[in-house]
């Protein structure tokens, strides 16, 4: 069974980002579509990557639409953190053959996965979907004070292999 935190963003109510008007300070993060790693990287001194939950899952119902894969797919929990501030909860599904065919992907650690997709010669992005979420369901209280979020989540495809990556905006990311 994934985390609570995994299953609360599985069954958020997405929608495509341009279903949405936004605010500024906010579509300027949310609707980034080079690689949030290299922005966050450039916005401070100290980046790092905690791994929360790396772990082999069946691939869940709610994603057999954007990801059409069968079988198990890997969870990755992560928050990444600009000079000791907790700027992004992001999680991602990578399904098995995705793995199998492009290797590196099963062993990234605490290495952003951004670094190495974003270099990859054959990589398509999806179009964005947008959700509001509530921290306090979330489960990121120790990290996360109470306040609406936004999150976004995307399709990538590696040499035609799929994985989907889901990020949650954290409060102190908007500063930055
Ligand atoms: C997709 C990217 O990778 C970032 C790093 C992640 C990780 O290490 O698991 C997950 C999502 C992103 O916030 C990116 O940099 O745009």
């Amino acid at each position: 069974m994934p985390t609570e935190t995994a299953t609360y963003l599985l069954n958020a109510h997405w929608q495509a980002a341009a279903s949405y008007r936004l605010p500024t300070a906010q579509s300027d993060w949310l609707l980034e579509t080079d690689s949030l790693t290299a922005r966050l990287k450039s916005r401070c001194q100290h980046f790092r990557v905690q791994l929360l939950h790396e772990q082999l899952y069946p691939l869940p119902a709610q994603l057999h639409q954007c990801l059409p894969a069968s079988g198990p797919a890997m969870l990755r929990e992560v928050v990444l953190w600009c000079d000791e501030v907790a700027v992004i909860y992001a999680q991602s599904w990578l399904p098995q053959p995705t793995l199998q065919t492009v290797a590196p992907l099963a062993q990234l650690g605490e290495q952003p996965l951004g670094e190495f997709i974003f270099r990859h010669p054959a990589l398509v992005r999806q179009p964005l979907q947008l959700a509001q979420l509530d921290s306090r369901q979330l489960g990121l209280g120790d990290i996360c004070p109470p306040a609406p979020l936004w999150a976004r989540r995307s399709v990538f495809q590696l040499a035609e292999q799929p994985l989907l990556v889901a990020e949650v905006f954290l409060p102190g990311v908007y500063p930055l």
